[in-house]
């Protein structure tokens, strides 16, 4: 594997779920792959999960690793090609992501959808600046219309807890006051579409979120009908994609309760977290036995040790 930017950048979903699992079961058997090589982790935005997991994997694999957070700790970083730089930022990212190139064997990069810009956001200009300009592999860290190492993480944690070959998998979206990005439910969605699990969207309308990455999913705007008979419900808060970027609506009527989960088949809660408790999900649901969202993260370190693996095998 050349990078890991997204879906087209690998060859087979099960495949790489198959190694997540056995990374988890055997965590140090590649250590020598990393040997003398150097992995950077750029945060364009905050991180708990994946900031610790990504180094966790990284040191699992024997590599040395460097963090930074970009903008407080560097320069920031001008974007677009063809400008006079007389405003605040100070360097390219054409210089910028060849120097990174230059000390780094691998560079992973977080940089949220900034929600002003539809085109923008859904070009993935940073990542796909930072594919061309680095001369190195990239591994996405949450870009601004996917997060591929939560996704597989998601798929490992599945896997782990299915009890029916074919589990019902409900992605639905929750309240949050702020205008949140698509990534983790477009992603989400492609990762499950690569699967043959029965898979059903549940938003509110003016929340359907872009055809490219949900294809032909069934998408219903009744939370209770999608319950019904669910297997693992994948809980999201997200802004829209049509009125990009804003809030339609905050109604209570979507948060996560147990009168909801009692309509599942003992369905499993699934958030990538952070979550907002109250807002989004009651405690009840979250404090119960089928809240799985720690077991989640914590596979958050086989997913992307999976990922590097393949990089460093390729190098
Ligand atoms: N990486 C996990 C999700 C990150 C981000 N959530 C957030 O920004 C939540 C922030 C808050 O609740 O204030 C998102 O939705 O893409
Ligand atoms: N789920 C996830 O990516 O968490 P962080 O934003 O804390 O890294």
């Amino acid at each position: 594997m050349k990078h890991f930017i997204n879906l087209n950048d690998l060859e087979s979903v099960p495949e790489l779920v198959k190694q997540g699992r056995a990374l988890k079961a055997d965590p140090f058997s590649f250590q020598h792959l990393g040997k003398n090589k150097t992995i950077g982790l750029l945060f364009f935005n905050s991180s708990l999960r994946t900031r610790i997991s990504t180094q966790k994997a990284a040191l699992n694999l024997g590599m040395n690793v460097i963090v930074m957070n970009v903008g407080a700790d560097s320069w920031q970083l001008e974007f677009e090609d063809g400008v006079i730089m007389d405003q605040g930022k100070a360097e390219h990212i054409k210089e910028a992501a060849a120097v990174l190139g230059q000390y780094c064997d691998v560079l992973a990069v977080r940089a949220f959808a900034e929600l002003k810009d539809r085109d923008a956001d859904y070009e993935e200009t940073v990542l796909e600046k930072f594919r061309k300009y680095a001369g190195v592999p990239i591994i996405n860290l949450e870009s601004a219309t996917r997060h591929p190492c939560q996704s597989l993480a998601d798929l490992i944690t599945i896997e782990e807890l299915k009890v029916v070959e074919r589990p019902k998998v409900v992605l639905t979206w929750a309240p949050h006051f702020k205008p949140l990005p698509q990534a983790v439910a477009n992603s989400f969605a492609e990762w499950v579409l690569k699967t043959d699990y029965e898979f059903v969207i549940a938003n509110p309308e003016g929340y359907d979120l872009s055809p490219e990455y949900i294809k032909n999913t069934k998408v219903v705007h009744n939370q209770e009908e999608a319950f019904a008979g669910a297997d693992f419900i994948y809980t999201k808060n997200w802004s829209s994609f049509e009125h990009y970027g804003q809030v339609l609506t905050q109604d209570p009527a979507w948060r996560i309760t147990p009168e909801k989960m009692a309509l599942t088949n003992n369905g499993k809660f699934m958030h990538c977290l952070p979550v907002r408790r109250g807002l989004k999900v009651a405690d009840e649901v979250l404090d119960s036995p089928d809240s799985v969202v720690i077991q989640q993260a914590g596979n958050r370190v086989w997913s992307v040790q999976a990922a590097l693996k393949n990089i460093l095998e390729a190098l």
